[in-house]
């Protein structure tokens, strides 16, 4: 019998597809999961394709070619160990695994070391798309073993996204990198969804507009310089009607926000290395914030906000929203590239910023015709400390802020909560701030602890006696 290019593990939402997504490319692929009925239905779905079914991992591992590729696409945390301990015992030295879930990169850190000291190769794979990128083509973020990833890259390149003749997929980095990045993909994400979530809000509560009018608005955004797949889902949303009770479908939908953890991670990790991203915290909060929906009903019932006053010139009020909405998002993308860099830094990953915003740019959630700004603003200066000092953003902003301080204003003022947008000015404020009142603080730590403060006037270390 003829041994299959590559095995996959793991035949839910993404693994089924990424299988159906190789086998539509050439390779021959032996399936496996965890539930026979998964694998019988996928195989009964894709007959006449090169897709074999195995119903134990002894069996999938025999049908495979050496080195085995084996792509792991079960649920992330404890499945995938449980998985990998499975399958040792049927697995040789150089055999490659492939971890392609939103697995914690500090896991695929020790899954890598443990693998290597058996002689197994291991490939932590950020993989963005949700259900039908990983058909049709997602963005793959690779990291690990580089020899390793040279021998899976051809399956690679070939199912990923593509960007005129660009694949999106780039080996990213050792160990955890790979999974560090598509973290920081999906924190970016959330503060992308946010952004948009806000910037609808003020649509509907400022403007009074109906979903159907701001779908055509969303529409229009997006043929300009916020074009991208999430403003081009939300237009398409915007205009889907509940068949139960043809009401718009958004307005059926419990405002209930899910989370599966990777914007917590993106948001812990940046405490750890010392990085700001208000913007991407700030929307894993209003999840939070929107999950306490019980409390935020009784609340509401008592604790009064102003009346909302109706903006007296709708359409260049929407204008100064999308701009508003454009620079917020420069705001989050340049937390989220931060991020990145220092962890580049604190992981000696040597992590190409330039090559990571063009395999955003095909595939993933976060697509955008923005993400060629980013690429080009690092290949011009590889060593860029934040996305604002860019001259394409830098200009951007300059001929946007007013719009962006008057849209928060107006916010404020009718009590409309614009956590994203808000924390994404007051970023770019205190980054573009020569001084902070970070004076006064030190002042305060030193008065009550004797922490100790440097002066602007002579170099060293002071302390004063404060109660003299
Ligand atoms: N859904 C999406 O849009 C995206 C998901 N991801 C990530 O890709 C990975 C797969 O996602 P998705 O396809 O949605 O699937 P899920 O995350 O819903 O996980 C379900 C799969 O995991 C298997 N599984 C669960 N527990 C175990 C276990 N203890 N041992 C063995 N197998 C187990 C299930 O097998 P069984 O059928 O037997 O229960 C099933 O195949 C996840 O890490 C996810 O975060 C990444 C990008 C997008
Ligand atoms: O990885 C993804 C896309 O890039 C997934 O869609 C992700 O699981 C979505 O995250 P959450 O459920 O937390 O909103």
């Amino acid at each position: 019998m003829n041994k299959s290019q590559i095995g996959v593990i793991g035949l839910a939402v993404m693994g089924k597809n990424l299988a159906l997504n190789m086998a539509n490319h050439g390779y021959s692929v032996t399936v496996y999961n965890r539930s026979e009925d998964k694998t019988k239905q996928l195989l009964a779905e894709a007959a006449g394709r090169q897709l074999t079914g195995a119903y134990s991992l002894q069996e999938l591992v025999a049908s495979l070619e050496r080195p085995r590729k084996i792509l792991i696409m079960v649920k992330a945390g404890s499945p995938v160990d449980t998985t990998i301990e499975q399958l040792l015992p049927y697995l040789e030295q150089g055999d490659i695994l492939i971890d392609g879930g939103n697995s914690f990169y500090q896991d695929t850190i020790r899954r890598h070391q443990q693998l290597a000291a058996r002689g197994i190769h291991f490939i932590g794979t950020g993989v963005s798309g949700g259900e039908e990128g990983a058909l049709k083509g997602p963005a793959i973020m690779p990291g690990g073993d580089r020899k390793a990833f040279a021998l899976v890259q051809p399956i690679f390149e070939a199912i990923a996204a593509k960007v005129g003749e660009d694949a999106c997929c780039t080996y990213i980095g050792s160990d955890g990198a790979g999974h560090f990045v598509k973290m920081v993909h999906n924190g970016i994400e959330y503060a992308d969804m946010q952004l948009i979530c806000e910037a609808y809000v003020l649509l509907r509560e400022l403007l009074g507009l109906k979903p159907e009018e701001i779908k055509e608005i969303f529409a229009g955004w997006n043929q300009g310089e916020l074009n991208s797949y999430l403003i081009e889902i939300t237009a398409d949303i915007l205009g889907k009607t509940d068949p139960a009770t043809g009401k718009p479908m958004v307005e059926v939908i419990l405002d209930k926000a899910g989370q599966k953890g990777t914007g917590k991670w993106t948001s812990q990790v940046a405490l750890d290395l010392g990085v700001p991203i208000p913007s991407i915290t700030t929307a894993v909060f209003e999840r939070y914030l929107s999950a306490m929906k019980d409390e935020r009903v009784a609340a509401a019932k008592r604790l009064a906000g102003p009346e909302i006053q109706a903006v007296r010139k709708p359409a260049a009020f929407a204008e100064a929203i999308r701009r508003a909405l454009y620079v917020s998002k420069i705001g989050a993308y340049a937390q989220g590239f931060s991020l990145m860099a220092g962890a580049s830094r604190q992981y000696g990953w040597d992590l190409d910023l330039g090559s990571i915003a063009m395999i955003f740019r095909g595939g993933c959630i976060i697509r955008a015709q923005f993400l060629n700004k980013i690429k080009e603003a690092y290949d011009k200066n590889q060593d860029l400390p934040s996305l604002f000092l860019d001259e394409y953003f830098r200009t951007s902003i300059e001929n946007y802020q007013q719009d962006w301080r008057d849209v928060v204003v107006a916010a404020i003022q009718a009590g409309i909560p614009v956590p994203a947008f808000t924390s994404s000015l007051s970023y770019f404020d205190s980054y573009r701030a020569a001084e902070l009142p970070a004076n006064l603080l030190q002042a305060q730590r030193d008065y009550f602890g004797a922490h100790t403060f440097e002066r602007n006037d002579k170099e060293g270390t002071f302390h004063h006696n404060w109660e003299a």
